[in-house]
């Protein structure tokens, strides 16, 4: 269990996380937000390859501010950062070695079976002898989910782990994670609602620096209630619609003249909520 109490971060004097404060349990809660709201900074808070101002963190018992607590919280954590550094020479299974030798992975025999564990575990088995760069996006992105499952950790901690991947690698990747959070405790970010709506139980929405939504996705979209239209003309006055696949205009907010009530969507609880914190 991860606690997250008043949390604060500035860069320079730029406020990033401001008394942010959150429980996450076992299963898979998507931290959604716009650009730049503080959700890369929280993960790596958490993931203790940052450290933050003031507030507290407490995972499994353990608090990343204090050095040997945050030594012992390094091994019971996997995380996949936003840009994880490729070898582009080196082959699969040397990368995730190499991964595995700085986590300590110290028995050669155990480490390799570990690597071929979690090989196995994101179905890249076959690809073990294929260099980095011959891989796809999709094959990478498995890569580097890989190595943040060495050593089993019970804390998964995944930043935008489905950007650039096209619809099937995408749908391969959330049912992979969705399995992974049968078991364990998943924290992962994105700018996809459509990822939170298929494979999160919990959505925490976050928007400078502090949480605006905590809830499940179903509550999300229900915060849009009575507040989502369907023209078949684009409205004047608002500012938050899009002309849809079929033709007509979506609106959300205030109801545009001659347009009918539509079943609000994740999507469109999360951008009434930003534009409203805004
Ligand atoms: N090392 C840094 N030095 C200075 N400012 C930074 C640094 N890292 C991030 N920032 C700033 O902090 C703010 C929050 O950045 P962060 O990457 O945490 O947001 P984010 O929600 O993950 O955004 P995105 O969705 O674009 O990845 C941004 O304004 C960013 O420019």
């Amino acid at each position: 269990m991860l606690h997250i109490h008043d949390l604060t971060k500035k860069y320079g004097g730029k406020q990033v996380l401001d008394g942010l404060s959150l429980s996450v349990g076992p299963g898979v809660t998507g931290l959604l937000g716009p650009n730049g709201a503080g959700k890369t900074t929280l993960l790596r808070c958490l993931a203790t390859t940052l450290s933050y101002d003031g507030g507290r963190v407490d995972a499994f018992g353990l608090d990343p501010a204090h050095a040997v607590q945050r030594t012992a919280l390094r091994r019971r954590l996997g995380y996949l950062p936003q840009d994880p550094g490729h070898y582009p020479h080196f082959t699969a299974f040397d990368l995730v070695d190499y991964v595995a030798i700085l986590k300590e992975l110290t028995d050669r025999k155990h480490r390799h079976s570990e690597v071929r564990r979690v090989l196995a575990e994101v179905d890249l088995t076959d690809q073990a002898r294929t260099k980095v760069r011959k891989l796809s996006g999709g094959m990478r992105q498995r890569l580097a989910l890989a190595q943040a499952l060495l050593g089993e950790p019970e804390l998964l901690i995944l930043d935008e782990p489905t950007v650039g991947l096209d619809p099937e690698q995408r749908m391969l990747f959330r049912a992979l994670v969705s399995r992974l959070g049968e078991s364990r405790t998943v924290l992962l970010s994105t700018h996809q609602t459509e990822d939170v709506a298929a494979l999160c139980e919990r959505v925490v929405t976050m928007v400078r620096g502090r949480v605006v939504f905590d809830g499940t996705p179903g509550g999300l979209a229900a915060t849009a209630a009575g507040q989502v239209w369907l023209s078949d003309r684009a409205p004047s006055e608002s500012r938050l619609f899009w002309r849809t696949a079929n033709g007509r205009y979506r609106t959300l907010g205030d109801r545009p003249p001659g347009a009918e009530p539509a079943e609000p969507g994740v999507e469109d609880g999360y951008l009434l909520l930003v534009g409203e914190a805004a």
